[in-house]
């Protein structure tokens, strides 16, 4: 196949992600309408158009489509009304990765039966509830600590662990009220206490063979991420490990592009998280960290160009740059002292409002080893306030 540029690209999601996905595409000449919930969403600020809608409504996704005649549609967060993104593909446009790996990853259960029931991939022990008493049940069946959170829903929201049965009631109200969509499922895991938790982009091309960055290690807090390096420090067998899962489960959703594939390393397993079929967040890092970045990767392999090599540029760390209050007015301070020390690197999203634990930026650097990048980036990031 080889695809002609410029082409017709239509973002489902606008956030950072998508910005810089947007941007990957501007710059090889390509038309991009960038589609959100919200206006002035951060890619549709680099974008040629916009669309604000509900992207969980069949409607508001057929009339968008049938406006902008994309070529190419590549869903930027999960919640999506994936089963009309099925019908688009049958009418031709290329969903990416493919239409049915979004709707595999669209609910944490179903991606769930595909890696364990279907692939017998490793992973925590789980079980479902869909009322409060269903899940004082399955956790007494998993045990403590567990974590639970809602089938829909990303970025740890309404995620919490549960240290015993006292707790449980909390952590499904918690759940129920921050579930993106409909739903009113939720997942109950086994807690996991791995040494590290990595990501493993991985990249999977139309014609030629599947591709990976090094292992991103990274640390979360509430069920979202707070800082990510590259290199992670695990050892070739376990990355080997990894490779193998991620090329299992990336090789069942099929199509092209970049899949941030998660697990919890143990001292002795890998064990397969969930996954996402586009740009992780935590693989912010590869915007300083690598000749190519993540988005890059996304659109070169939806564009079916070749990457002939990704070079890692060393060791390299990211870290968050959280609002703390509610404001529908933002102003930065302090970015440029932040951007005052050698090989650091800020982005600002330009999200137009905030919220507590909102991501609005992210402060990158570079450093002799991954302990002072990310010192570096940590430190960045502190220095940086939102006004
Ligand atoms: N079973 C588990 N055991 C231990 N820690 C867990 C478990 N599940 C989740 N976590 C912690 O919570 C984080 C977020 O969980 P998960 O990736 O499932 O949620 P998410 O909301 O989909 O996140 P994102 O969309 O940002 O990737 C994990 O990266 C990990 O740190
Ligand atoms: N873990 C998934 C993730 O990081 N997704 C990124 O966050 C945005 C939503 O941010 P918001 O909640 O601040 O609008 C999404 O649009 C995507 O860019
Ligand atoms: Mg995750």
């Amino acid at each position: 196949m080889s695809i002609k540029l410029p082409q017709k690209l239509m973002l489902l999601g606008s956030g950072e992600l998508g910005k810089e996905v947007a941007i990957a595409a501007q710059r090889l000449g390509n038309y991009v309408i960038a589609v959100d919930r919200y206006a002035n969403a951060p890619a549709m600020q680099v974008a040629d158009a916009y669309e604000v809608i509900s992207m969980l409504s069949a409607d508001d996704l057929e009339a968008v489509v049938r406006k902008h005649q994309p070529n190419i549609i590549i869903p930027e967060i999960e919640a999506i009304r994936t089963e009309k993104l099925i019908e688009f593909e049958q009418r031709g446009i290329t969903v990416i990765p493919t239409a049915a790996a979004t709707n595999y990853t669209m609910n944490r259960d179903r991606i769930r039966e595909l890696a364990h029931q279907k692939l017998g991939i490793r992973t925590a022990k789980y079980g479902y509830a869909t009322t409060l008493e269903e899940l004082i049940a399955i956790s007494d069946e998993i045990g403590f600590s567990n974590v639970v959170k809602p089938v829909m829903s990303s970025s740890g929201k309404g995620q919490s662990v549960v240290q015993d049965r006292s707790e449980v009631e909390k952590a499904w109200n918690y759940a129920i009220a921050n579930s993106r969509g409909d739903s009113q499922k939720v997942i109950v895991e086994e807690f996991i206490n791995f040494e590290i938790e990595i990501t493993l982009l991985t990249i999977k091309q139309w014609n030629a063979p599947t591709i990976f960055c090094f292992p991103i290690g990274h640390r979360q807090e509430r069920g979202d991420y707070q800082e990510s390096w590259q290199p992670a420090e695990i050892s070739e067998e376990k990355i080997l490990r990894a490779q193998e899962i991620a090329i299992k489960v990336t090789d069942a959703l099929g199509g092209a592009g970049i899949f941030g594939v998660e697990f919890f390393i143990t001292k002795d397993e890998v064990i397969f998280s969930e996954l996402s079929p586009r740009p992780h967040d935590t693989g912010m890092v590869t915007l300083i960290s690598q000749n190519l970045n993540e988005f890059e990767l996304h659109l070169r392999a939806i564009l079916d160009l070749p990457i002939p090599y990704i070079e890692q540029l060393g060791a390299s760390a990211s870290a968050v740059i959280l609002a703390s209050e509610k404001s529908d007015s933002i102003a930065f301070g302090g970015v440029a002292d932040a951007l005052s020390e050698k090989d650091v690197d800020i982005k600002l999203f330009g999200k137009p409002n905030a919220h507590p634990y909102r991501r609005m930026g992210v402060a990158l650097a570079k450093g002799a080893t991954v302990q002072e990048a990310r010192e570096k980036a940590t430190k960045a990031a502190n220095k940086i306030t939102i006004i």
